[in-house]
C-alpha cells in the first residue's frame, strides 16, 4: 500500500546501518559515518543518490517516512532532488536511450508535435466557423464551399490519427523496451542479494520504492509516472505555448491586452486556490504509530482470511470470528485516520467551491472582448477554447511535475539499489577462490557467535570443533540450542557476527557465496516446495540439469522416491500441490495447472528435498553435504536407507574411500552414532564433542539424552 506514513522501526536499524553500512555499499555509495541527530533534519551534504534518498525520508523529528510515501516539495528536497538527477537521472536516460535511439529520439519529436495539434485544431475551426459566417451574411452560401470546408477539416483529422496510431505504437515498443529493462534490473537486484542484505530495514524500504519505480512503467496507475512519461512535461509546455501564441495574435492594443491579462487571471485563478486550498495533499502526511500498526494488522488479518493454507487451523481452533473481529477494529482505526486525513486535506476554500464562479469569471473578458472589437465568432470562439486549453494543460502540467517530483525520489531508490552490495560477497582484494579438497571439506570453527537481527539473545555463542577432512558430524541437542543458526553459517546464508569459520584453510568470508555454494549440496529443515512439477521441484537441485530426465531419475531414485512418483498420476509432470497455491502453475506447458495437481504427504515431501539435494551430491566439486533433519518425517527404515545412500555417496565407487564430509542435523540419536564426530548443542553453544563412545563414557548431557531416546 502507497500511504504516507511515519515509519519508526528501521530507525535504530538506520543508525546501525551508518555505522555498518560501508560493507554494504560500493565506494560511490559509502554512507556518512556519523549517525544523524534525532532532532535536526540533516542538511543535504549528499554525495549519491543514495545518500539523497536515504535523506529526503527523515523527516524534520528525526522519524522515517514509509516506503512510497510522498516527499513534501521543500527546499531541502528540491536539493536532494537535483542531485539525484545529476547522480543517476541522466544516466538512466542515456541508457533508455541506447535501447532504442531513433525511436526513442522519435517519440519525443512527436510528442511536442502532437502538443501543437489542438491549437491548429481550434485554429482551423474558428476558420470554418469565420467561413460559414461570412458566407452566411453575405448571402452567398454554398453546399460546395460548406463540403469544402468540411472535407479540409476530415482530411486534418485523418491525418492526425495517423500520426496518433503511428506514434503510439512507436511508443509502445519504446516503452516495452524500457519497462524489460527495468524490471529485469529489478528481478537481477532481487536475486543477486543475500539474506543478510535483504533483512536490513533500510535495504527493504529502498527495494520497495525501487519496485514502484518499476511499476510506473507498467502505467497501471499507483499515481506514478515513469520517467518517459517526463515527455509529458515538454508536450504540455508546447501546448500551453502554442495556445498562448494563438491568444495573443487574437489580440491586439492596449485593451486587448488588458483583456488578456483578465483572462489569464481568471483561468490562473483557480489554479493557485487549489495550490494554495490543499498545499498537503501529497506532502508528508502521516499515520500515528498507532494508525500504521492497525493498517499492518488489517492487512494480516485479512491474508488469514484469504489464504486457504490458513483454512484448517482457522477451523479446528475456531478462529473465524476472531479474524473478523481483529480485522474490523484494526479497519475501524485505518478508516477514521483517512477521514480525518481527508478532513484535514479539504480546506475551507476549496469546500466554499469556487469552480462556478471562477468558471462564470472566464466570461467576463470574452464579454469585453466582444463589445470593444469586431473581433469575429470564429476568434471569438478560438480565444475561449484557447483559454480553457491553457487551464487544462497547466492543470496537467502542475499534478504531472509533482508526480515527476515524487518520481525522482522513486529513481533515486532503484539507482541506488542497482549498486547494492550483497553483504556475503567479499571485497575484491580478500576473495579467493574456493579450492575443493579431494578427501572432502575441512571445517574449523572458533568461538562463532551469531545474534539474529532485532535480537537481544545470541542464537550461537562461541562455538568451536574441527571436522577433519572426509568425517562426518552429526549436531544433536536440544530444541532451540543453534543447530539450524550453526547449519546457516556453515552455508553461508547467513554470517557470523564473532569468530572465525575456515573451510578448507581459508576464512568462509573470503570465498564468494556464489562459487562456495558450487562446492556443497544441503536439505534445508524449511525446505522449500514449489508450486511446479516434480520434475523441477527435483531438478532445482541443479538447474542445469532440469532438462536430463536421467539425472533426476537417477537422484529420485537415490532418494528413494521412485515409488512416490510412480504413484503420481501423471509421474514427473505433475504439479506438486503446496500450501497456498493450489491454483498456481507456472509450469509453461500449457496444461491448466490445477488439472495436474497432486498433494504429497510431509515425508513424501521430504524425499522430493533430499533428491533435489542429490542432483549434485554426486558431482565431483561437491566436497561437503550438509542435512538438516532430513529424514524426520519418514520411517526407521526409509531413515535408515537415506543414511546408507548419504554414507555411499560420500566415498569413491572404487576404492570406498571418504571424499565427501558430511554434516546432518537430527534428533535420533541412534542415527548420530553413525557419524565420526557427535556436537551436543546446548544453550547455542557446542557443550560436548566427540565421538558417540567418547560422549558416551563422559556421561553427560549427550549420556542422558541417548539413554532417554533408547
Ligand atoms: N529467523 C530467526 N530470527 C530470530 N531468531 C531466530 C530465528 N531463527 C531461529 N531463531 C532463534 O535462534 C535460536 C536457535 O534456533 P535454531 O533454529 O538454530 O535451533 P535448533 O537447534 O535448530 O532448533 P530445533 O531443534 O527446534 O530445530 C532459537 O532460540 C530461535 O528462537
Amino acid at each position: 500500500m502507497c500511504m504516507s506514513a511515519v515509519h519508526r522501526g528501521p530507525w535504530s536499524s538506520m543508525h546501525q546501518l551508518f555505522k555498518t553500512g560501508r560493507a554494504w555499499f560500493p565506494e560511490e555509495y559509502y554512507l556518512p559515518s556519523q549517525p544523524l541527530k534525532h532532532s535536526e533534519k540533516p542538511q543535504p551534504s549528499v554525495e549519491s543518490a543514495y545518500d539523497a534518498w536515504l535523506e529526503s525520508r527523515v523527516l524534520p523529528r528525526g522519524e522515517l517516512l514509509v516506503p512510497g510515501a510522498h516527499r513534501s516539495f521543500s527546499l531541502c528536497n528540491v536539493k536532494l532532488a537535483s542531485v539525484i538527477v545529476r547522480r543517476c537521472a541522466v544516466g538512466f536516460f542515456a541508457h533508455i536511450l541506447s535501447l532504442h535511439p531513433v525511436r526513442t529520439a522519435l517519440m519525443m519529436a512527436l510528442n511536442i508535435v502532437r502538443s501543437i495539434f489542438p491549437a491548429f485544431r481550434g485554429y482551423s475551426q474558428a476558420l470554418i466557423i469565420d467561413e460559414l459566417q461570412s458566407l452566411v451574411t453575405s448571402g452567398n452560401f454554398t453546399w460546395s464551399r460548406l463540403l469544402h470546408l468540411i472535407t479540409t477539416e476530415l482530411v486534418r483529422r485523418i491525418f492526425e490519427s495517423v500520426l496518433d496510431s503511428f506514434a503510439a505504437s512507436n511508443e509502445t515498443i519504446v516503452m516495452d523496451s524500457a519497462r524489460f529493462y527495468v524490471e529485469y534490473v529489478q528481478m537481477e537486484q532481487r536475486v543477486r542479494l543475500d539474506i543478510p542484505t535483504l533483512s536490513d530495514p533500510v535495504v527493504r524500504d529502498l527495494l520497495h520504492e525501487s519496485d514502484l519505480f518499476a511499476r510506473s512503467f507498467s502505467g497501471s496507475g499507483f499515481g506514478l509516472l515513469s520517467p518517459l512519461d517526463f515527455i509529458r512535461i515538454i508536450s504540455l509546455a508546447t501546448e500551453i505555448l502554442s495556445h498562448a501564441l494563438l491568444i495573443m495574435s487574437l489580440t491586439g492594443g492596449a485593451t486587448h491586452y488588458g483583456v488578456l491579462l483578465l483572462s489569464i487571471f481568471s483561468a490562473t485563478l483557480p489554479l493557485f486556490v487549489t495550490w494554495f486550498g490543499c498545499p498537503q495533499t501529497h506532502a508528508e502526511s502521516l499515520y500515528t504509530p498507532r494508525e500504521a500498526k492497525a493498517a499492518d494488522r488489517q492487512e494480516k488479518m485479512r491474508n488469514l482470511a484469504y489464504n486457504d493454507a490458513h483454512r484448517p487451523e482457522i477451523q479446528v481452533f475456531g478462529l473465524s470470528s476472531w479474524i473478523l473481529s481483529t480485522w474490523a477494529s484494526a479497519r475501524k482505526v485505518v478508516l477514521d485516520s483517512e477521514q480525518s486525513q481527508q478532513f484535514r486535506d479539504s480546506s475551507l476554500l476549496s469546500k466554499l467551491n469556487f469552480s462556478d464562479f471562477l468558471f462564470a469569471l472566464q466570461n467576463i473578458p470574452l464579454v469585453l472582448l466582444l463589445q470593444t472589437s469586431s473581433a469575429s465568432l470564429g476568434s471569438l470562439t478560438l480565444y475561449r477554447s484557447s483559454i480553457q486549453s491553457v487551464i487544462l494543460a497547466s492543470r496537467n502540467l502542475l499534478a504531472t511535475s509533482q508526480m515527476v517530483f515524487q518520481g525522482i525520489f522513486f529513481m533515486s531508490a532503484f539507482c541506488a539499489g542497482k549498486t547494492l552490495k550483497p553483504r556475503l560477497q567479499p571485497d575484491e582484494e580478500d576473495a579467493v577462490c574456493y579450492q575443493p579438497s579431494p578427501r572432502g571439506a575441512s571445517i574449523t570453527a572458533c568461538g562463532l557467535s551469531y545474534t539474529y537481527p532485532g535480537c537481544s539473545e545470541p542464537a550461537l555463542k562461541d562455538v568451536n570443533f574441527t571436522l577433519q577432512s572426509g568425517e562426518t558430524l552429526a549436531i544433536v541437542g536440544y530444541n532451540g540450542s543453534g543447530k539450524s543458526t550453526l547449519a546457516k553459517i556453515l552455508l553461508r546464508v547467513v554470517d557470523h557476527d564473532l569468530g572465525d569459520l575456515s573451510i578448507n584453510g581459508f576464512d568462509i568470508r573470503r570465498y564468494n557465496p556464489s562459487d562456495y555454494h558450487q562446492h556443497l549440496t544441503a536439505v534445508f529443515q524449511g525446505f522449500s516446495k514449489f508450486n511446479t512439477t516434480v520434475r523441477e521441484n527435483v531438478g532445482m537441485g541443479r538447474a542445469e540439469k532440469l532438462r536430463s530426465r536421467a539425472t533426476i531419475e537417477t537422484a529420485i531414485h537415490l532418494a528413494e522416491a521412485d515409488n512416490v512418483v510412480n504413484s503420481l498420476p501423471y509421474g514427473l509432470r505433475t504439479i506438486l500441490e503446496t500450501p497456498g497455491f493450489e491454483s498456481m502453475s507456472y509450469s509453461g506447458s500449457g496444461c491448466t495447472g490445477s488439472s495436474r495437481q497432486h498433494g504429497l504427504s510431509g515425508g513424501e515431501w521430504q524425499r522430493v528435498a533430499i533428491a533435489r539435494a542429490f542432483m549434485r551430491a554426486n558431482e565431483p566439486q561437491v566436497d561437503l553435504l550438509l542435512f538438516d533433519e532430513p529424514t524426520s518425517s519418514l520411517d526407521a527404515h526409509a531413515q535408515n536407507q537415506i543414511f546408507d545412500t548419504i554414507d555411499k555417496m560420500s566415498r569413491s565407487p572404487t576404492t570406498g574411500e571418504r571424499i565427501k564430509s558430511c554434516v546432518f542435523i537430527t534428533h535420533r540419536l541412534s542415527t548420530a552414532r553413525r557419524a565420526d564426530k557427535v556436537a551436543l548443542m546446548k544453550n547455542g553453544t557446542i557443550s560436548e564433542f566427540g565421538t558417540h563412545d567418547e560422549l558416551l563414557q563422559m556421561n553427560g548431557a549427550y549420556a542422558a539424552l541417548y539413554r532417554a531416546s533408547v
